[in-house]
């Protein structure tokens, strides 16, 4: 969609991209392209699964995203594509958030280039006119909750899983256009808590404040998201695809007109020292956890 590819042009990112619509492309091109994806497209239903397939934690490296921003934008321009359903295949990991280990030392050309295609890979899924929605089977920390707030709809399973913006316990301040997000995803109060608190929530608590539309049994998650998708593309996809817009332009234009400030106070926030200090010391507990 023109809008879409404007916006990523004007953050500066996905160079790469074909100007042009690619339409009639096959399952095959789709299937074959990505390293850390699975695109898989039915031309009957019209409905495109995106699944998150970097073992062992879909933890979002560089390369990653801008993979989802491309195959979104694939999709977006796709005329036989109505919907897109977002899941992992890793086991109870929805998405682990950003690649620690590509933040920690990074060097500053590095971060650019990784913020601004965590930019692209959020406004991608925000801004498309196709409907988006989220088969969360587990874990959805920090960016993995960016993934799933940028679509329309999301479904949870139940189980020991957490999902939400851990920011501020990782030492981090918020950013304006998540902020902006979760906030109207989940209102302004329990923005003010969660977001101050660097809160997680079980399921339950989630699908209290919003965060999530539905919770539902592990294997129930990903049949009620195809459910959802089946109701949603038949709603006559100018009108509905126009409302969204009408409802996400705004926050895609603060994005554009705010992205190169966003990258600037980011670069200063995670490149300093105290901030690679709490990275570091955050992954070698990691390491130690899962050494145990
Ligand atoms: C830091 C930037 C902040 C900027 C803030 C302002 C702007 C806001 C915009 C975006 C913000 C994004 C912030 C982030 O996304 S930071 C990442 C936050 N993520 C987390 O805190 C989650 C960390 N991981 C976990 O809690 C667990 O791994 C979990 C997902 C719950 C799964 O647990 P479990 O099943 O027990 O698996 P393991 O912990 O053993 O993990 C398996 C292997 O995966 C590696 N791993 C996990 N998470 C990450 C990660 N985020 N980055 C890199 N690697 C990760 C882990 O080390 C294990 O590796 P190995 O098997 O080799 O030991």
């Amino acid at each position: 969609m023109a809008c879409i590819q404007k916006t990523l042009r004007g953050l500066g990112v996905l160079r790469q991209l074909p100007r042009e619509s690619t339409v009639n492309q096959t399952y095959c091109r789709y299937a074959s392209s990505y390293k850390y994806l699975q695109v898989d497209l039915d031309k009957k239903t019209k409905v495109a699964h995106l699944t998150l397939a970097r073992k062992p934690a879909n933890s979002l490296n560089c390369d990653m995203m801008k993979e989802i921003a491309m195959a979104t934008n694939e999709l977006d321009q796709d005329r036989d594509c109505k919907g897109i359903i977002i899941n992992s295949c890793v086991p109870n990991i929805f998405s682990a958030g950003l690649d620690l280990t590509e933040l920690y030392q990074a060097k500053e050309l590095f971060f650019q280039d990784f913020w601004r295609s965590l930019q692209a890979m959020f406004s991608t899924i925000y801004g498309t006119k196709v409907v988006t929605m989220a088969a969360i089977e587990g874990h959805a920390p920090a960016a993995g909750c960016i993934i799933a707030l940028a679509t329309d709809y999301r479904v949870m399973s139940e189980g020991k899983f957490n999902i939400g913006l851990n920011e501020s316990m990782l030492g981090i301040p918020m950013n304006f256009w998540v902020k902006d997000a979760f906030i109207a995803t989940c209102g302004q109060r329990e923005g003010e808590r969660a977001l101050q608190l660097g809160q997680m929530f079980i399921p339950s608590t989630a699908l209290q404040i919003g965060l999530v539309d539905e919770v539902v049994p592990q294997e129930l998650t990903l049949p009620t998201v195809q459910k959802h998708m089946k109701q949603w593309v038949k709603v006559p996809g100018g009108a509905r695809g126009l409302t969204k817009s009408l409802i996400r332009q705004q926050a895609m234009d603060n994005l554009k007109a705010k992205a190169d400030e966003d990258l600037l106070i980011m670069t200063r926030h995670m490149l300093s020292q105290p901030i690679q200090n709490t990275i570091g010391a955050y992954l070698e507990n990691m390491t130690k956890k899962s050494k145990r």
